[in-house]
C-alpha cells in the first residue's frame, strides 16, 4: 500500500544538466502526463562505450544520488561514413569543433548520412531495481550548417524526408519527429503501464 502511494505521488526525477533538453522532454511528455517530472542538474560523468551502456551507467549513478525514481538520456549523433562516430563522444567533438568543423569531416566521403540516436534509461529507485532502455532514433543527413545555434548539433541534422535542418524546423515540428520523441514515446507507454 505504501508503496503504491509513492508511486502515485513521487516525482520522477530527471537528471540532466543540459536545460534544451529539459525543455524538449517536457514539451514531449505533454500536458497530460499523469506524472510530475522534475529536473536535477546532476554532473553525470560523460562514459565511454557503448550507448545503451553509458545510458545504464548514468541511470545507476543517478539513482544511487536521488534514491527514487530517475530518468536520464544520452545522446549520440553516428556518420553512416564513419562507422557510427563521433556517436556518443558528439559533445567532445562539438565542444572542440563545432557544427562546420563536424560537417567538414565528411567533407571526403560521399556518404552524408547519419542518425540521431536518444537512449533513455529509467530505474525506480528501490533496491535492486532493473534499469530500463529505450532507444529512438532519426535517419538524416549531415549539411552545412544551417539555422539558429541555440542547441547542440542541431543546424547540421536534416531528418529525412524533411528540406530543413532541425535548427530551422520550429520546436513543434522537431519533437514531432526527433530521435527524443521516438524515445520518449516507448518510455511514456512504459510509465502508464505502472500505472494501472
Ligand atoms: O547531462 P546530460 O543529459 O548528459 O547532457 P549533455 O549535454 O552532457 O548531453 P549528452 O551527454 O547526451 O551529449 C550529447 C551532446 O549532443 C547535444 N544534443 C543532445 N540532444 C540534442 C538535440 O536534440 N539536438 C542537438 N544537439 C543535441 C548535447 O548538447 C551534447 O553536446
Ligand atoms: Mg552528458
Amino acid at each position: 500500500m505504501f508503496k503504491a502511494f509513492r508511486k502515485m505521488t513521487q516525482p520522477i526525477i530527471l537528471c540532466t544538466g543540459n536545460k534544451n533538453k529539459v525543455k524538449e522532454i517536457i514539451d514531449i511528455f505533454g500536458e497530460d502526463f499523469p506524472y510530475k517530472v522534475e529536473n536535477q542538474d546532476i554532473d553525470l560523468p560523460e562514459y565511454q562505450g557503448e550507448p545503451e551502456d553509458i545510458a545504464r551507467a548514468k541511470c545507476e549513478l543517478a539513482a544511487q544520488h536521488v534514491k527514487g525514481p530517475v530518468l536520464v538520456e544520452d545522446v549520440s549523433l553516428c556518420f553512416n561514413a564513419l562507422g557510427g562516430m563521433p556517436g556518443p563522444y558528439i559533445k567532445w567533438f562539438l565542444m572542440k569543433i563545432g557544427p562546420a568543423g563536424l560537417y567538414k569531416m565528411l567533407e571526403s566521403y560521399e556518404d552524408k548520412t547519419a542518425y540521431a540516436q536518444c537512449i533513455f534509461a529509467y530505474c525506480s529507485g528501490e533496491k535492486g531495481a532493473k534499469v530500463h532502455i529505450f532507444d529512438g532514433r532519426c535517419n538524416g543527413t549531415i549539411v552545412s550548417p544551417r539555422g539558429p545555434t541555440d542547441f547542440g548539433w542541431d543546424p547540421i541534422f536534416q531528418p529525412e524526408g524533411y528540406t530543413e535542418t532541425y535548427a530551422e524546423m520550429n520546436k513543434t515540428s522537431k519533437n514531432a519527429i526527433s530521435h527524443r520523441s521516438k524515445a520518449i514515446a516507448a518510455v511514456k507507454e512504459f510509465l502508464l503501464t505502472l500505472k494501472q
